[in-house]
């Protein structure tokens, strides 16, 4: 490796880390540690092709990153004999300020804990990862990158809400937009499946993942993104509502007199697939709407028309589509959703090849379909590795 950077990305119980080559992108060593901070733990690390799997009481971050370092040790090449260029770290919401990656000194770290309001379920996580990496690789420069960077283009008309002036100019109220690694990534590899420069085409991205956004990429540029100020607006998630008429709050808060407090875990931690079907992983709801289970049914129609309503509006927004791309867990994987997200949109140019959708893509559309529909595996970890090894470079 050339350029090898640790990329850290620390969920709110889980992390997951990558050595991957600033350069080739390439990841030689992946893991993922789950259950941070209930009785067991578990640790996958992937290296060399091999699968090591092992359970261990995690009680926070901390442990789970130390963990990681003795993964490393134990399979393959030790991390302090990995000539890392630095530790790249996801973080959710970067605000006004990060609009590209940063070396992060004591004042990033304060400004990023000034944000956790914005994204509480993912900065205080992500910064947890960033401290304790400070600590453990103290002579190596820790670089933050941030998801709402690359929407960072979005023009006025998308990103002002209509709300009082002094909500804008003195709370910072705005959409963000997120999962922005991904939908630079995504977008760039869809240019290149049509064998075009990303400066000369539009390009839709539905990432469907746990948390999903949708986004309108002009010409290499984010136009627009479901995501708004945080990162519960726009499309139904595995536990956030997305969009929902802000009056429910207000009803709700006089109706039961629950706290916001209350109601905000309500919209992002009870709420969307989970609310509608008692289940959060959309394997689960597929084999309960498969089996004839009508709530599961009616929750795959919701969560496939909000991203059909997005695309449909994207398409409008762009003037034109040259190419929407699926992405993450389900947007990969679920050949259901994607053929339920694209219903209907024949009127507008997309015309679905069932056959190739069954199969996975990468193309997914007829031959004679004005938009090219494609299925494009994310790599977050890998732009931001790249990012990091740009930043580094310059
Ligand atoms: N074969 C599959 N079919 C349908 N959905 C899948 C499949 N594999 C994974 N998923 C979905 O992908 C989700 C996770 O996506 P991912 O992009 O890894 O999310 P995150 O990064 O937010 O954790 C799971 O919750 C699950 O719903
Ligand atoms: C921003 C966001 O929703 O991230 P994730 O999908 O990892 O929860
Ligand atoms: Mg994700």
């Amino acid at each position: 490796m050339s350029a090898p950077v640790l990329v850290i990305n620390s969920g709110s119980s889980s992390i997951k880390y990558q050595l991957v080559d600033g350069e080739t992108l390439e990841a030689s060593t992946s893991g993922l540690i789950e259950r941070i901070g209930q009785a067991e733990s578990i640790l996958t690390h992937r290296h060399a092709g091999e699968k090591h799997q092992a359970t261990a009481h995690l009680a926070d971050h901390a442990a789970g990153l130390e963990a990681m370092v003795a993964a490393f040790e134990e399979h393959g090449t030790p991390l302090s004999e990995a000539g890392l260029i630095a530790v790249a770290h996801r973080v959710v919401h970067g605000g006004e300020r990060f609009v590209q990656p940063v070396v992060v000194d004591d004042e990033v770290e304060q400004a990023i804990e000034e944000l956790s309001a914005l994204a509480p379920l993912h900065n205080p996580a992500n910064l947890e990862g960033v401290r304790v990496a400070r600590k453990l690789f103290p002579k190596l420069p820790q670089v933050a990158v941030f998801d709402t960077a690359f929407h960072a283009t979005m023009p006025e008309r998308a990103h002002l809400y209509a709300v009082p002036s002094a909500w804008r100019e003195e709370h910072g109220v705005r959409r963000y937009g997120f999962h922005g690694t991904s939908h630079a990534y995504v977008s760039r590899k869809a240019a290149e499946l049509l064998g075009r420069s990303p400066k000369e085409v539009n390009v839709i991205v539905a990432h469907l993942g746990n948390g999903a956004s949708v986004s309108a990429v002009e010409r290499g540029r984010s136009i627009d993104t479901s995501m708004g100020l945080t990162p519960l607006e726009g499309l139904v998630m595995g536990t956030r509502s997305g969009d929902i008429d802000p009056a429910i709050v207000f009803h709700m808060h006089r109706q039961t007199g629950a706290s916001f407090a209350d109601l905000d875990a309500a919209l992002n931690k009870e709420s969307g697939m989970l609310a509608l079907t008692g289940q959060i992983d959309m394997r689960a709801v597929e084999a309960a709407a498969a089996s004839g289970d009508r709530s599961a049914q009616i929750a795959l129609e919701i969560y496939c028309y909000r991203i059909r309503k997005y695309i449909g509006s994207y398409i409008a927004a762009l003037g034109g589509a040259d190419a929407i791309a699926f992405t993450a867990g389900v947007g990969e994987n679920s050949a259901e959703v994607r053929a339920g997200a694209l219903g209907s949109l024949v009127a507008l140019g997309v015309h679905l090849d069932e056959a190739a959708n069954a199969a996975g893509g990468p193309v997914i559309s007829t031959p004679q379909s004005p938009i090219t529909v494609m299925v494009i595996p994310t790599n977050e970890e890998g732009e931001i590795a790249s990012q990091t090894a740009a930043l580094l470079r310059s």
